[in-house]
């Protein structure tokens, strides 16, 4: 009928004139969503396709469906032109799969896939604000959560040195797949519930960080003797809300800026560690160090006669690694730390005691941790890990007993473990043998708090009334602000002033 009424110049523009009063009266709008922009893979696209993965609200006859390699789930998505509802607070949309073989005439600059694949998303056009807004934001969002649920974690580290990979990038990366979660994680309960809760506050948090114009960040300091479960710790929290890890190895790491360069590479969502902060480097002490930068005679110091003379940033002076406390503290607190968003700094220690005082002042560190040796609830968690027993499983009376050698014996997680893994198929066996080491060791302990006094701020080495039981609670989690921490902090200070005016002090060790 065109051809017969239009002369062919005028075909095209009416076609598009028609096409126009349709869309005038028709009821809804499209978006095309096309997998590459331009140049450029389309952000939307990949998100949508992810998106349309999930399964909750989606409702369509025709799915098609994959499984990635070592990945533990079937994802389906949209078969070629094949169309779905969406709704969205109660705004329906219908999404639309298109793939069309692509013109082999367009030229471009890097091979383009075979075919041109792209959503287009009809929504009615009353409902146009919402869904370019609210629904879009929506659908991004819940991609990147599936993405992370999906993926295997990663764990980075940078134990090649300052040296960069093939695409210059200085963090190593493996997938990360240790099992621990806060189920399998001894600990006492409240403690454990306690962190979670702050985790997940966190984690959400991000309103609450942009209104009180904090940084979207938060630091834990996990000390506590060897085998306590520091490590195990680091991982329940990347799997608990599904962050990657970035192992920093600071006696890789030879000068400020290149510890900076590593933050900078950091992505947001991630947790990021400093292994046993008190033996991993020197660190020089923050007061002294200013003073000798600003003073400009650094160089006069004994130390640094053999080392090259200082250059870039402030505190490099001393050769070899020249990461300073200054520089990691910069590293965790200054502008710097705010590239990216959402990031967890751990610091695990063995001797809290040694640390620097800067270091521990409230504020730096948002919660200090104490992982103690094992209590009655977490030996309950680790029969139940390793034996499958519940609590009624182990006879009363046998129960009561380990309850009353468990504290003396201050064994650490790992070491009942080790007696629970070796027995693990007598299972009484192992119960009854676990017994008797913890009253060897508790017999043993007792023995070493007569010779050596009585330390009652030693973990849980003495525990009988309530108020003790309280006051041990309070000094599990805490805030740096309050408690036994603080006393530590002022001790450490006292001890600081006293030797601050020692010509020698100018490098302190951690
Ligand atoms: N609280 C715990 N809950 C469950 N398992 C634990 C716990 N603590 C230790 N373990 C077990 O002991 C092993 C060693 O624990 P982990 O590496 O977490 O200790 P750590 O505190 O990091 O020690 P270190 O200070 O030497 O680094 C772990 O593999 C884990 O199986
Ligand atoms: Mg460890």
């Amino acid at each position: 009928l065109l051809t017969a009424v239009f002369p062919p110049e005028l075909r095209y523009v009416t076609l598009k004139f028609i096409h126009r009063i349709c869309n005038w009266f028709s009821a809804y709008c499209y978006y095309d969503i096309t997998e590459i922009d331009g140049v450029n893979t389309n952000e939307l696209y990949n998100a949508v396709q992810l998106y349309l993965s999930s399964s909750a609200s989606i409702t369509g006859n025709r799915l098609s469906l994959t499984r990635g390699l070592n990945s533990s789930n079937i994802t389906f998505g949209l078969s070629n032109n094949d169309s779905l509802i969406d709704t969205f607070n109660g705004v329906k949309v219908l999404w639309e799969h298109i793939v069309t073989p692509r013109n082999s005439q367009t030229f471009s600059w890097r091979p383009l896939p075979e075919e041109k694949r792209g959503f287009i998303l009809r929504a009615k056009k009353k409902d146009k604000g919402i869904v370019l807004t609210s629904y879009l934001d929506f659908v991004m969002e819940k991609a990147n959560e599936i993405r992370r649920k999906n993926q295997d974690r990663l764990l980075y580290t940078n134990s090649r040195g300052g040296s960069l990979d093939s695409r210059g990038r200085p963090w190593e990366s493996v997938p990360f797949k240790h099992p621990s979660t806060f189920a399998t994680l001894a600990m006492d309960p409240e403690k454990k519930a306690e962190i979670m809760v702050d985790l997940l506050d966190f984690a959400s948090g991000e309103s609450f960080y942009q209104r009180t114009g904090r940084a979207w960040k938060r630091g834990y300091l996990l000390y506590g003797p060897p085998g306590t479960g520091k490590s195990s710790m680091i991982a329940a929290m990347a799997n608990y809300l599904g962050y990657d890890i970035y192992d920093l190895e600071l006696t890789e790491v030879h000068t400020n800026s290149e510890l900076r360069k590593l933050l900078m590479k950091t992505s947001s969502k991630s947790i990021i560690v400093i292994e046993d902060i008190d033996c991993s480097i020197n660190l020089t002490n923050r007061k002294n160090n200013n003073n000798s930068c600003s003073g400009g005679s650094s160089n006069n110091n004994s130390y640094n006669v053999s080392s090259p003379p200082a250059q870039g940033s402030g505190g490099e002076e001393n050769g070899g690694n020249t990461i300073t406390l200054s520089g990691l503290l910069n590293f965790t607190d200054g502008l710097w730390s705010c590239c990216g968003s959402e990031r967890i700094f751990v610091f695990t220690t063995n001797h809290i005691e040694k640390l620097d005082p800067a270091l521990l002042r409230s504020g730096r560190m948002d919660m200090h941790i104490h992982m103690s040796y094992s209590s009655f609830a977490a030996l309950k968690i680790l029969l139940k890990n390793y034996l499958g027993y519940d609590e009624d499983d182990v006879e009363k009376k046998i129960l009561e007993q380990l309850e009353d050698v468990i504290e003396k014996a201050e064994m650490t997680p790992a070491d009942i473990s080790e007696v629970l893994i070796k027995n693990r198929r007598n299972k009484d066996k192992a119960v009854l043998e676990l017994l008797e080491t913890l009253r060897i060791r508790g017999e043993r302990n007792h023995h070493h708090h007569h010779h050596h006094h009585n330390n009652s701020n030693n973990n849980n080495a003495v525990k009988s009334s309530v108020e003790d039981e309280e006051q041990e609670k309070r000094a599990l989690v805490e805030s740096p602000k309050e408690g036994v921490d603080d006393q530590l902090l002022e001790a450490k200070c006292d001890m600081e002033e006293k030797g601050g005016h020692d010509a020698n002090d100018d490098e302190k060790v951690l």
